[in-house]
């Protein structure tokens, strides 16, 4: 069947505007070079299978002969080159033969490197450019345009690649829809085929079959997520193309960051808005908070103008000191959405569209953003990541170590946050780390007395931070000591009274920063307990709900949990969470459908070191005969009255 006319006879769209797009970029090579100087660079792989239809229809077009667009195989004198490798498989072998036969190619076989099989044909022929079928994804694809030079170091020609836009679905759409022989590897589950020692079946495609000892796979057009293509070819990953291997592992490297005890980072907002003073940034001071929580230090907080050039230049900063980099702001289809673009640029990447993420965006947007006028689905090519959890309608994208948050507003932000901890917690790259101890000093002296021994004791004591601040110019100086080593702390302030008569200096309130998903404000609030949270909660009618306010309060609730044996149900939440504010009525209303269950609500930051286990808020926790017996993450009212029911 000839292939112009089956796309013209088809109704994808997509794929017609691919095909011509392609036709178009073949048309114009041909007007730029004459037939002899171009060249078809074929292995007998699906991509350039798809690329020798086209190049045919092409070519046949450029000439105006409208009858071989409308008729079988006629002769085709483009110069065909195939690489011939030892290591390839014997069916692409094959079917490369059989395939230059059925469509007269002038096949010249060559059996040495890429580099030096190219030199010596550029020697002897004249050839100036030479068809590829690379596409966007594809490792080698990074940094080409349809048109791009040789790399320095290799020969001097043009490569072409019509097919760079093409998605692999856009691919295995033509080869199905035109009816084209493809080679049989393919009908086995080989996704992409390099050579047989570096190539397997893609195990997406695997069929489990118990009564059969032998692995059975689907055909490569059933795979569903084209960036995992490449899938099969696990030994020839390069550093480029590791993300969509995470993609599998849930986007996230194990970079085994957790080795380190500080780790650093950095945040990053776009928005005009920001400098200009009409919006006031709340996301930057709670990632703050919230990095803190985990032990992570926090390098820096950067505003940046709606500008590719501003953004690329703070991310390609901060992305080459700090550990991770978190962005938020400016992303979006509109024309001060830049961020994306400007993490493209920090890595000298290209925005190239991401078929997963248009996917998502699809089922979002609906049919507004199909085919190539989706900028949104415009991803920096070969280093993005997405981030999956089942709580966020789209997924958080990383590029390397840089995070791209959607959220708008704080409680957007707990959102994915709580999901990020939670995806990163098994694999490292946002570890919790050992957490942050602080001891607050205040003090009468002034400023000019204390400013010489405090720059030494810095001196002494680099692994602190030691700062001051002043609630207002009339207030005492506070003294702030904040570290990891508590032992390092107190040396510190012994060694800083020791500079002073006795009485100088009176200890203020001293936290340890809980190690907890969500992150704690840190606010000092003379409520606490149920009490603190501000929200209006159901009255307790049985005595039988109690909040513990500080360690020692919970230490001893715990005892008593555990030596009087009855059942018990302890909500670790935290003021700040806005999912905690949403059950936490449920729980108290419960706690009078379930008398003899004793309701405990614990706030994270006011029992710090008792809930540095806890992770994730809210958290429940179900005792029963003095034992912990089971534990419940979230929300959802139904739950957690199936769970008292069963437990009490
Ligand atoms: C005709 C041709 C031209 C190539 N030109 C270049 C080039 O200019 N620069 C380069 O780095 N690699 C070049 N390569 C090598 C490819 O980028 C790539 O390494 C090769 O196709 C192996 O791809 P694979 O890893 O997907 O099997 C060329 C390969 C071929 C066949
Ligand atoms: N051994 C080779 N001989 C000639 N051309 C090659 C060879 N290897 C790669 N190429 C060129 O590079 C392009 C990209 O190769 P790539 O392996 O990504 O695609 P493919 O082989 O067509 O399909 P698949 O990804 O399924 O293996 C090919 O389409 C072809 O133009």
């Amino acid at each position: 069947m000839e292939i112009d006319k089956a796309i013209r006879e088809c109704d994808d769209r997509r794929l017609k505007t691919k095909y011509n797009n392609a036709i178009y970029v073949i048309q114009r090579a041909l007007a730029l070079y004459s037939i002899e100087e171009v060249a078809f660079s074929f292995n007998g792989g699906k991509d350039s299978t798809v690329l020798l239809h086209l190049l045919r229809a092409g070519y046949f077009l450029h000439k105006g002969e409208q009858s071989c667009s409308n008729g079988g195989v006629k002769y085709f004198p483009m110069r065909t080159i195939y690489f011939e490798c030892p290591s390839a498989f014997p069916e692409i072998n094959s079917f490369t033969y059989d395939t230059a036969t059925t469509y007269g190619l002038q096949l010249d076989i060559i059996r040495s490197d890429f580099k030096s099989g190219l030199e010596d044909l550029l020697k002897s022929k004249p050839i100036k450019a030479i068809f590829l079928g690379v596409r966007i994804g594809d490792p080698t694809a990074v940094g080409q345009e349809q048109f791009s030079p040789s790399s320095v170091g290799w020969p001097p020609f043009m490569r072409v690649n019509p097919i760079l836009d093409w998605s692999y679905r856009d691919v295995w759409a033509l080869l199905l829809t035109c009816k084209v022989q493809y080679c049989s590897l393919y009908d086995q589950g080989y996704t992409s085929i390099g050579s047989i020692y570096d190539t397997v079946p893609n195990a997406l495609l695997s069929i489990n079959n118990s009564s059969d000892s032998k692995e059975v796979f689907r055909p490569a057009y059933l795979l569903s997520d084209g960036r995992l293509e490449r899938a099969g070819r696990v030994k020839k990953l390069s550093s480029s193309v590791r993300g969509h291997q995470s993609a599998v592992m849930n986007g996230l490297d194990g970079v085994g960051l957790h080795n380190s005890s500080l780790l650093m980072s950095s945040a990053i907002a776009v928005g005009d808005e920001i400098l200009f003073g009409t919006v006031e940034d709340q996301i930057g001071p709670s990632l703050c908070r919230k990095l803190h929580s985990i032990g992570w230090s926090v390098s820096q907080t950067a505003v940046v103008r709606n500008d590719i050039d501003a953004v690329a230049e703070e991310v390609e900063r901060r992305q080459s000191t700090d550990d991770m980099v978190f962005m938020y702001g400016g992303v979006g289809p509109l024309h001060s959405d830049v961020t994306l673009a400007g993490v493209a640029k920090a890595f000298a990447v290209r925005l190239a569209p991401d078929e997963e993420f248009e996917e998502y965006l699809r089922h979002l947007i609906g049919d507004q953003c199909t085919g190539d006028r989706n900028e949104m689905a415009l991803l920096p090519e070969g280093i993005t990541e997405l981030l999956h959890h089942e709580k966020l309608i789209v997924p958080l994208i990383k590029c390397k170590n840089v995070i791209i948050l959607t959220a708008t507003n704080i409680l957007e932000l707990d959102e994915q946050w709580n999901c990020l901890i939670e995806l990163m917690r098994s694999d490292g790259a946002l570890a919790t780390m050992q957490p942050f101890v602080s001891k607050h000093l205040t003090t009468n002296l002034t400023d000019v007395e204390i400013a010489q021994p405090l720059s030494k004791l810095c001196l002494e004591f680099p692994d602190l931070y030691i700062g001051c601040r002043r609630k207002s110019r009339t207030e005492p100086l506070i003294i702030y000591f904040e570290g990891k080593d508590q032992d390092r702390i107190q040396s510190a302030i012994e060694a800083l009274c020791k500079k002073f008569h006795p009485g100088a200096f009176v200890e203020i309130n001293s936290k340890m920063a809980g190690g907890v998903g969500g992150g704690g404000d840190g606010a000092t609030s003379s409520k606490k307990g149920l009490e603190g949270t501000g929200l209006d909660l159901p009255e307790n009618r049985h005595g039988n709900l109690k909040s513990a306010s500080s360690d020692q309060n919970l230490k001893d609730i715990l005892v008593q949990i555990k030596s009087c044996k009855s059942p018990a149900v302890i909500n670790y939440g935290a003021s700040w969470c806005r999912v905690c504010s949403q059950i936490l009525p449920a729980f108290c209303q419960l706690s009078n459908s379930f008398p003899k269950l004793s309701f405990v609500y614990a706030d994270i930051d006011e029992c710090p070191e008792t809930t540095q286990h806890i992770r994730y808020t809210p958290t429940f926790h179900f005792y029963r005969d003095g034992e912990r017996v089971d534990e419940m993450f979230g929300a959802g009212e139904e739950r957690l009255h199936d769970r008292l029911w069963l437990h009490s």
